[in-house]
């Protein structure tokens, strides 16, 4: 999909319900990552959701095993990576390691995306955003490192992360709160979300209050989707 500049510099927020079409939308923008050059780490919580894209040449999968001990710096090297958990790793010690793998990026000055899956699941709760995620957040694009948040809980993500996104791509909501949550930030989405067509993407700048409708049928995927 050529239409979404995936080459700024700038953290992204990405929500739909389950089954709204996060991670079909979600690999579309890799595949542009990827054809630009671009490097990144997807951080899955599922073992399915993204293995498609190891059909791009030179993507690394990287598998977290429970209770292993990781050299995450080792990692720095690879441009395009996408980490998995195993079915037994708990979702808390999947977290606890992906976030010292974002540390580690962070630290030693890795640049490009890290994608973000279940990013709510990373804070105590939606007013107490996880450290780190808190630190790259504000500090990352300054080093060229930016985060995409995914989530299909958007009450719960925290609006202080949600505050440093300058773009946020929404799929079709249902669920009336949920609706009257967003609106709250995005203006008209009440309206907005009821012209989507299933799968259709809402493109938000923050910056300009701009919006537009990205059309499913212009979502298009070259790697298979398995999610
Ligand atoms: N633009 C699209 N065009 C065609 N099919 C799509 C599109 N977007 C999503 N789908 C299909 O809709 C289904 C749900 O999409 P997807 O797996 O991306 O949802 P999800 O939000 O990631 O779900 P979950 O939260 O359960 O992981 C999939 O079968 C996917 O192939």
């Amino acid at each position: 999909m050529s239409t979404i500049d995936v080459s700024e510099n700038i953290h992204r927020l990405i929500a739909a319900p389950t089954g709204g079409g996060k991670s079909y939308f979600v690999g579309s923008l890799v595949e542009e990552l990827y054809r630009n050059e671009i490097p990144f780490i997807i951080l899955d919580t599922k073992t399915q959701n993204h293995i498609g894209l190891v059909g791009l040449k030179g993507v690394k999968r990287l598998q977290i095993k429970p209770y292993a001990e990781y050299d995450y710096t080792k990692l720095v090297k690879y441009p395009y990576i996408l980490s998995i958990p195993t079915l037994r790793t708990k979702t808390t010690d999947l977290i606890a390691e992906y976030s010292k793998l974002i540390d580690t990026f962070y630290t030693l000055g890795r640049k490009g995306v890290i994608v973000v899956e279940e990013a709510h699941n990373y804070n105590k709760n939606p007013y107490a955003p996880s450290p780190i995620l808190e630190l790259v957040a504000r500090e990352g694009r300054g080093r060229g490192l930016s985060l995409w948040f995914i989530t299909q809980r958007i009450q719960d993500f925290p609006k202080l992360l949600w505050s440093q996104c300058y773009m946020t791509y929404l799929l079709k909501f249902t669920i009336p709160q949920d609706i009257r949550y967003v609106s709250a930030l995005i203006p008209d989405f009440d309206k907005i979300n009821r012209e989507l067509r299933m799968h259709d993407v809402l493109e938000y700048d923050h910056k300009t209050s701009e919006y537009r409708i990205i059309p499913a049928g212009e979502v298009k995927r070259a790697t298979k989707h398995y999610g």
